[in-house]
């Protein structure tokens, strides 16, 4: 909340004509329905003309200034909430974009759609119905109230009792009410868009296992929550608003009747009841707002917790990082005694692994499925740092460096890659390079059939497996690093393309500090060394040829390799 605050106050300027302008346009309509009551009263007692003349001047005054104002205000104070959204979303953007992929891991894409979207969206309701209304409310009321006085003390007194009670003791009841109604209504509405989007991802799946009705029935549920919860809020908003519409139609019965005591025992000129009537009427349509005030105050409370939750934590469980770049990758890149676990989970997937991939050489990383392969090229993206042991470049660890200045000097093929639904060529990320580049790229990764201009759907549905690896393997082959890190790029792809696009990505990476984890066991040959995982460690290494003189696990997986083969 501090930090919204801070954003709002940046706007100083149109915080100070918005509160200016409300000021303006509530007296404004004080004085004009006073004048208004001064001329009804005063025009049945035939007055010289000049009197009513000048009335009738400051009537039209009055009501330009108030017309005029309230446009000031509605447009310095949109202005202020809009200026306001746009560095809340930048600041959040800015904030939640390099925790990825970490923070795609812990909150689901539904939900985190729901806050930048939907909470963001909320917080427009902060300076326009909590920040500068109480101030403006509070203005008018003074100045109108002193001006009362003037006429009858008793009615300013009522005034006062009933901008108390309209204006703090009713929304301070309610406040506590709005917080219960409304508990729990952005929770609900994560969930809702976290259900609908697994519910549109796992269509086909919940379909071919007859798996629709009950997911369906799911998303039923959430939205009813989600819908009941609101009705709840709405209906405390309404209960709020009434309470407090009734209280100021009371207090100006109240001026009212005091005002007709008054003029009877002669302490009132009769001439002025008209104009404090229509003063009371007027002056509390300034507390109207603060009828919605714990409702939209308790909302912004909730969106801003709920968008620092989203950093904070993630930040939170992420060690410190002292940021310094990587200036060269062409160095040896070493794990010592590394130990990792995945936030919020307690197994370690790493155990005490070490070993060394001198700059250029070519490693291989086999091992079971969930041996933790992947995550060791996680940890050599800097995208997670280890809890023990560290993994540096030349002498300097990740932990040490601003893991995004790792990624440059990286070619990288992770396990899933993003296709966006764009053409080919947008998907090849290469703006600079020319369309003959492009489609040699395709040919050399067996995709000469499609064309740069085809349009891939989301995700690229409209490929295959295989398809999208092999587009996925083009995007390094358009880049010269000094790194290579390949997390299975041939899964999916028939064994004959492999060794064809293999050949490619051996001859573009030659040079290159090599890592390529793969649960093909064929054409290990060539690699440097070998790297094999179970279970987290790291229970062997060295070449093909000292790997199989050993049998050890190695040897095991090749001959069950075989006899599957056979
Ligand atoms: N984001 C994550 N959060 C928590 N645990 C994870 C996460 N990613 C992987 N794991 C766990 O870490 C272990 C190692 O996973 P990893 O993906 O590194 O294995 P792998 O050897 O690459 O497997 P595969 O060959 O199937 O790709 C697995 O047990 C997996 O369940």
């Amino acid at each position: 909340m501090k930090l919204i605050r801070s954003f709002v106050l940046r706007e100083k300027r149109d915080v100070f004509l918005s509160v200016l302008f409300g000021f303006l346009a509530g007296m404004g309509a004080v004085a004009l329905f006073a004048n208004s009551g001064y001329l009804i009263s005063r025009a049945a007692i035939e007055p010289p003309l000049y009197v009513l003349t000048v009335t009738i001047a400051l009537l039209k005054l009055f009501s330009f200034t108030r017309g005029l104002s309230r446009y000031g205000e509605r447009l310095y104070s949109h202005r202020a909430t809009f200026t306001m959204l746009s560095s809340v979303r930048t600041h959040f953007f800015r904030q939640i974009a390099p925790l990825a992929p970490r923070i795609t891991h812990r909150f689901q894409s539904g939900d985190l759609l729901s806050r930048i979207v939907g909470d963001v969206e909320s917080l427009q309701n902060y300076f326009l119905r909590v920040f500068y209304p109480p101030v403006v409310m509070a203005a008018v009321f003074t100045a109108t109230i002193a001006f009362t006085v003037f006429f009858s003390p008793a009615a300013a007194a009522l005034l006062v009792g009933g901008v108390l009670l309209a204006g703090w003791i009713l929304p301070a009841i309610y406040r506590g009410r709005q917080q219960r109604a409304s508990a729990g209504i952005r929770e609900a509405r994560g969930k809702l868009s976290t259900d609908a989007a697994e519910f549109f991802y796992g269509y086909q799946d919940l379909k071919l296992f007859q798996k629709l009705d009950d997911k369906e029935e799911e998303l039923l549920e959430a939205a009813d929550s989600y819908v009941g919860k609101q009705r709840k809020a709405a209906g405390s908003r309404l209960a709020g608003l009434t309470w407090n519409q009734s209280t100021a139609f009371l207090i100006s019965w109240l001026v009212l009747v005091t005002g007709v005591v008054m003029t009877a025992n002669g302490t009132l000129d009769g001439i002025y009841l008209a104009m404090l009537m229509m003063i009371s009427l007027t002056v509390f349509e300034n507390a109207v707002p603060m009828a919605q005030y714990p409702s939209y105050a308790e909302e912004s409370r909730q969106a801003a917790a709920r968008l620092d939750e989203a950093i904070e934590e993630e930040q939170q469980e992420q060690p410190q990082r002292s940021g310094t770049a990587l200036k060269r990758a062409d160095v040896p890149i070493r794990f010592d005694a590394v130990q990792f676990t995945y936030p919020g989970e307690v197994r370690p997937v790493i155990k005490d692994v070490s070993f060394t991939l001198p700059a250029g050489s070519r490693t291989a990383v086999v091992g079971a499925s969930g041996s933790g392969k992947s995550t060791l090229a996680q940890l050599m993206l800097g995208i997670y740092l280890p809890e023990q042991g560290t993994v540096s470049y030349g002498n300097v660890s990740t932990g040490a460096l601003d893991e995004t200045t790792i990624w440059p000097h990286v070619n990288a093929q992770l396990q899933e890659q993003h296709f966006f639904a764009a053409t080919v060529r947008d998907n090849l990320f290469a703006e600079e390079a020319d369309d003959a580049d492009l489609q040699q790229v395709l040919e050399q990764v067996r995709l000469g059939y499609l064309s740069l201009d085809t349009l891939l759907e989301e995700r690229a549905a409209n490929l295959s497996g295989g398809e999208r690896r092999r587009l996925g393997t083009a995007r390094l082959l358009l880049r010269q690093k000094p790194v290579w890190i390949l997390d299975e790029p041939a899964a999916s792809v028939d064994a004959a393309t492999a060794a064809e696009v293999g050949a490619e990505i051996e001859h573009a990476s030659a040079g290159s500090t090599f890592f390529l984890i793969s649960h093909d066991l064929s054409g290990l040959e060539a690699m440097d060394q070998i790297l094999v995982m179970e279970e987290g460690r790291l229970v062997e290494s060295g070449t093909y040829q000292e790997l199989m003189r050993r049998q050890g696990s190695f040897y095991q997986m090749k001959l069950v390799e075989a006899e599957v083969v056979a």
